[in-house]
């Protein structure tokens, strides 16, 4: 059992260093360059007409006659609206920032608070909202303001869980400025839990994430919190 596990092992590493070795040695590799524009994953608006599908089957699974007039557009409309949902994933931190990043001698903390925020969590596949804050303490560089609401959107529009989506936010401002700390609070209301399953419609899920100073030192941290509180 463990001689079979060795070798599957050591098949799929000469595998790749074969794939490697190819491309490497051949200016082109017509072989794998075929194998990829194969493989190149359709565009998502391409996608559309598989996704239309799947909510015309969806609609029969209900019950629904998915021909009655009132129907007729839904699993395109549904298809449509899906990709809206997520569109985070066609976008690139490196696209929004647009080089919005401008060398400034600031060094008191820089807040965008109670940005909205819409999800998609991705247990259930229903929506979670709320608002997003973000405080970040500047080292040589600032950021376009709306940049920080336009970080949001990249990470909410996707399928999510609340705490990663709070990381993820503070990992991109980290990357587009390197701050001295990066401090993100997230209120959500997850309607997985509000229109089915617990059914509490008054909880509010707050996750934060605390990087650099906001971590190591309290002040910091209680100034931004006393920022994000204040009306
Ligand atoms: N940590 C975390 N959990 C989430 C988030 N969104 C949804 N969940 C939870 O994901 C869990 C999935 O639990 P399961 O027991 O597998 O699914 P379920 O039977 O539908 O759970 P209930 O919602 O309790 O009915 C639930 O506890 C949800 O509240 C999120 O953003 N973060
Ligand atoms: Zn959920």
């Amino acid at each position: 059992m463990k001689e079979t596990m060795k070798n599957g092992i050591n098949n799929g590493e000469k595998e790749i260093v074969a794939i490697n070795n190819c491309c490497k040695s051949h200016e082109k590799c017509t072989f794998h360059h075929d194998l990829e524009l194969d493989h190149r994953p359709p565009t998502r608006e391409a996608m559309l007409p598989e996704m239309s599908r799947s909510y015309k089957l969806l609609l029969g699974s209900l019950g629904e006659n998915p021909e009655r007039q009132g129907l007729l557009k839904t699993p395109e409309r549904a298809a449509k609206a899906m990709l809206f949902f997520t569109k985070g994933y066609d976008q690139s931190l490196e696209e929004v920032l647009n080089d919005a990043i401008f060398d400034e001698d600031h060094d008191e903390m820089v807040v965008v608070k109670d940005i909205e925020m819409f999800s998609m969590c991705e247990h259930h596949l229903v929506p979670f909202y709320g608002k997003v804050s973000i405080g970040y303490l500047p080292c040589g560089k600032i950021l376009g303001l709306s940049k920080l609401a336009r970080i949001v959107e990249i990470y909410s529009r996707r399928l999510q869980v609340q705490e990663r989506l709070t990381k993820q936010i503070a990992v991109a401002v980290t990357k587009a400025v390197q701050p001295a700390g990066v401090a993100v609070v997230v209120e959500g209301v997850h309607m997985c839990m509000v229109m089915r399953g617990v059914q509490k419609i008054n909880s509010k899920t707050v996750t934060s994430t605390m990087l650099g100073v906001f971590r190591d030192d309290p002040k910091t941290r209680e100034e931004f919190l006393n920022l994000v509180h204040s009306k």
